[in-house]
């Protein structure tokens, strides 16, 4: 089965190249053969990969810088996700898209289900949900997954940032007052894998639509912090004190939803798949990254060494000129 994915460099996308085992081949499709901000590049990029499916994965994800630009978020997110499920619909193949919990405006007091109204409260958002319609309107059986709260070993995201920061501060104010879902990447990619390798192999059956997808237990940013951090200093990596701060407390160009909960029974019920419970699915990405970070020290103190050796070979050189001379 042949994948090809929007995006070349995403959470996403890695995480689809390092899941996919034998028998399937991701082709990742980027700038600058495949620009969204440019739907003329998308078609032809995509019929020359040959795919059996589309995965559509790249987005304008800097949810901040959206609301200073607007237009390109939903040139990308909008217009460029359409292109790409119209190219899928024209070849005559199944479309995967990914959209977000930033859909919806996080009032409700409990999770949200997909039939719920939606009423993004930022740009980003606004731009995804353009982007859904846009999808559903070129290929009307496509799947659309909404996830939130992405974290994996690859790109940027909260939990490398929260370990970085941890390198040199003791103490963390994290948000503790926006409840959500995290997910990580590897699972979406699992769950990826196996809707399309259904809507490959039994393309009369497979369900489509929208469905929630996202890692199983809540929690806010703040505990998400703390178990980051408890994962981290079991493996002897870097680890802070949270400070359990406030929306209020750390103001962001863009607001988000306080309960960005996503109530998943559709997904399960349709494909008989649920991510496991978020607290353990940290670990293993943790552990990737402590183990990275250990990695590349070594690596750095070995460069310095070799640095050094290297002046060393210099000092003996300038001694033997001043010898011979
Ligand atoms: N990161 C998160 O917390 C969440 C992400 N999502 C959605 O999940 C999907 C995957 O997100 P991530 O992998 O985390 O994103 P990411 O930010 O890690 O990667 C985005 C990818 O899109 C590519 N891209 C951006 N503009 C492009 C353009 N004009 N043409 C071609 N490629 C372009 C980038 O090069 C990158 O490869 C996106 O659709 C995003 O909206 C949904 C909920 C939460």
């Amino acid at each position: 089965m042949r994948i090809a994915v929007t995006g070349k460099s995403g959470q996403v996308v890695t995480s689809l190249i390092d899941r996919a085992g034998m028998g399937i081949e991701i082709i990742a499709l980027g700038r600058p053969e495949l620009d969204l901000g440019d739907p003329g590049s998308v078609g032809p990029a995509i019929v020359a990969a040959r795919p059996d499916v589309v995965v559509s994965a790249a987005a304008y994800t800097a949810v901040d810088r959206a609301e200073s630009e607007e237009e390109v978020a939903f040139a990308i997110n909008g217009a460029g996700a359409g292109a790409v499920s119209a190219a899928a619909r024209a070849l005559g193949v199944p479309v995967i898209h990914i959209s977000t919990d930033y859909v919806f405006d996080g009032t409700k007091p409990e999770p949200y289900v997909e039939s719920d109204p939606v009423a993004p409260l930022g740009a980003y958002g606004r731009s995804k949900l353009a982007g859904e319609r846009a999808v559903i309107a070129a290929a009307p059986d496509a799947v659309i997954l909404r996830t939130a709260w992405v974290y994996s070993p690859f790109g940027a995201n909260f939990v490398k940032t929260m370990l970085r920061l941890a390198q040199t501060r003791d103490e963390l104010g994290v948000v503790a007052d926006q409840i959500g879902n995290p997910t990580s990447a590897l699972d979406i990619a699992d769950t990826v894998l196996a809707i399309a390798f259904q809507l490959y192999s039994a393309p009369e059956t497979a369900p489509r639509g929208i469905f929630h997808m996202t890692g199983t237990g809540e929690g806010s940013w703040a505990d998400l912090a703390e178990v980051v951090f408890a994962a981290s200093a079991a493996l002897g990596g870097p680890s802070a004190q949270v400070r359990r701060i406030t929306t209020a407390d750390y103001p962001t160009p863009a607001a988000r939803p306080a309960n960005s909960r996503l109530c998943c029974d559709r997904l399960a019920g349709a494909y008989g798949l649920r991510p496991g419970p978020w607290r353990e699915a940290v670990k293993p990405v943790v552990a990737r990254l402590v183990k990275e970070e250990a990695g590349s020290v070594k690596q750095k103190a070995g460069a310095v060494e070799q640095k050094a050796g290297s002046n060393e070979q210099k000092a003996g050189a300038v001694k033997q000129k001043e010898t011979v001379a």
